[in-house]
């Protein structure tokens, strides 16, 4: 009958199911054998390795990094989790540093931007130009895309950065005058997304970037018109959305975390005071030429980005064999690199949690790659001046007409992902006596 036609029909599909499931735990066995030798902390199970460790702090609200950080003190420079069948090695380690982030053989890793972008982070969704994989077609995007990027460009912005930092000024200014407070992070996003938007909309950029046969592109990027193709088109429309997503909050992320540091340590913000008046004065625009001699405030967002990276790191696929830090890990793996562990280990920096801009003094030793907010190598930051010209601006025209501090709030963390200051940066702000 249909019916026992039906059952043998299912008792068939359950014996298949468990043989495959046999086998996928069989492979899982195998890939535990094979990297079991790398330390790392107990797994939680069998199957999902370490995975819910980490979902119960990110249930919490809390800083997964916080515990990379913890395990890479206890299991050392090559640590080792497991989730399924993929195995996650913990680099903090330079040598391996410096050897994977800065060849092209070592490809951002398919697994952590495919499958659990979620988990580390949703800020490079889509498919432009961070999450590209292959060398050849990333390498011919990002040479269209760097003179939109070039020390040129970014001058002809400068008129723009000011104009839209005028606009915050503006507020603070208003709120100073009510002597109500200021959610910091709220404002500085709202500084960054015009400015991006506006970078989108600027016509330069758009004949740069999007069309292809413009003089201006051939002559930047000696790339021959006819390997310009449709296809190229969408791309670059495809990284409207990932500036967008790379770009807008990790800058005012930043920004928040510098003015709270900075309303935290009177006699730092004191220090970045007096170079602020030196150079720009009372003056209201701000030129390119006066963010070069802003070098201590360079040092304050630098140290900002040491021990809160707002984009905290990259990973890469280990296409061969390695030693890393003394333990043998056989390829397959997917290397993670963090900042933000290197960046809090006294290993790296003498007293780590401490806020101390005279680390990045021009005379101090410079850091030996344990310090990459933008990553290292070809596949670093494209928005890094960007990013630093604008948070410039905005940083030296606030600390040249306000005072600001923070009433009794947290200074926690929220990972979301990229990392932005929990509280908001919830400011008083009084103009300038
Ligand atoms: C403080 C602000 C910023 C930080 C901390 C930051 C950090 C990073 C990091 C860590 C990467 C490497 C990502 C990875 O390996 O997966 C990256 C890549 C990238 N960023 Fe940024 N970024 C910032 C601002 C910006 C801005 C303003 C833009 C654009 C306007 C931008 C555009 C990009 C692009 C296009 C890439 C991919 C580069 C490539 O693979 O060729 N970023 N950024």
């Amino acid at each position: 009958s249909i019916f026992s036609w039906m059952s043998q029909f299912f008792i068939v599909l359950l014996f298949l199911l468990f043989i495959a499931l046999l086998g996928y735990c069989l492979y899982v066995k195998y890939v535990h054998l094979k990297y079991d030798h790398i330390p790392g902390p107990p797994r939680d199970s069998f199957l999902f390795g370490h995975s819910s460790t980490l979902v119960e702090i990110m249930k919490r609200n809390g800083v997964v990094h916080d515990k990379f950080l913890e395990w890479t003190e206890i299991y050392g420079p090559a640590y080792r989790i497991n989730l399924l069948h993929y195995v996650m090695v913990f680099v903090a380690c330079p040598e391996t540093t410096k050897e994977m982030l800065m060849s092209p053989k070592y490809t951002k890793d398919k697994f952590l931007r495919d499958k659990i972008a979620n988990l580390f982070g949703q800020r490079f969704l889509g498919d432009g130009l961070v999450t590209i994989r292959d060398h050849d077609k990333w390498y011919k995007q990002r040479r269209i895309m760097d003179p939109a990027f070039s020390s040129l460009y970014l001058r002809g912005l400068m008129g723009n950065f000011n104009e839209t930092a005028e606009k915050l000024m503006d507020k603070l200014s208003e709120i100073a005058d009510n002597k109500t407070t200021a959610n910091m992070l709220r404002l500085v996003n709202s500084v960054t997304m015009e400015i991006i938007e506006m970078f989108h909309a600027n016509t330069q950029y758009t004949e740069t970037v999007l069309k292809p046969k413009s003089t201006v592109l051939l002559s930047h990027t000696n790339i021959p018109e006819e390997i310009m193709t449709q296809e190229d088109e969408e791309f670059m429309l495809d990284n409207f959305v990932t500036f967008f997503i790379a770009g807008q909050e990790t800058t005012a992320n930043q920004l928040g975390f510098c003015i709270m540091e900075l309303a935290r340590h009177p006699e730092i913000l004191k220090r970045a005071r007096k170079e602020v008046d030196e150079v720009i004065g009372m003056k209201q625009d701000i030129s390119y030429d006066d963010l070069g001699h802003l070098g201590y405030l360079s040092q304050v967002l630098k140290e900002t980005l040491r021990i809160y990276p707002t984009a905290p790191g990259t990973s890469r696929d280990l296409v061969e064999d390695m030693v890393i830090g003394g333990v043998h890990v056989p390829k397959g793996v997917i290397c993670i690199f963090s900042s933000y562990t290197m960046g809090r280990m006294e290993k790296f920096f003498k007293d780590p949690l401490k806020f101390d801009p005279d680390r990045f003094h021009p005379d101090a030793p410079k850091p030996y790659y344990c310090y990459f907010p933008f990553a290292l190598g070809p596949r670093s930051c494209l928005g890094q001046n960007f990013a630093q010209m604008e948070a410039k601006v905005v940083m030296a025209k606030l600390i040249q007409r306000f005072d600001f501090t923070l009433p009794g709030q947290s200074f926690d963390i929220l990972d979301n992902g990229t990392l932005r200051p929990k509280s908001g940066v919830v400011c008083s702000i009084r103009h300038r006596s």
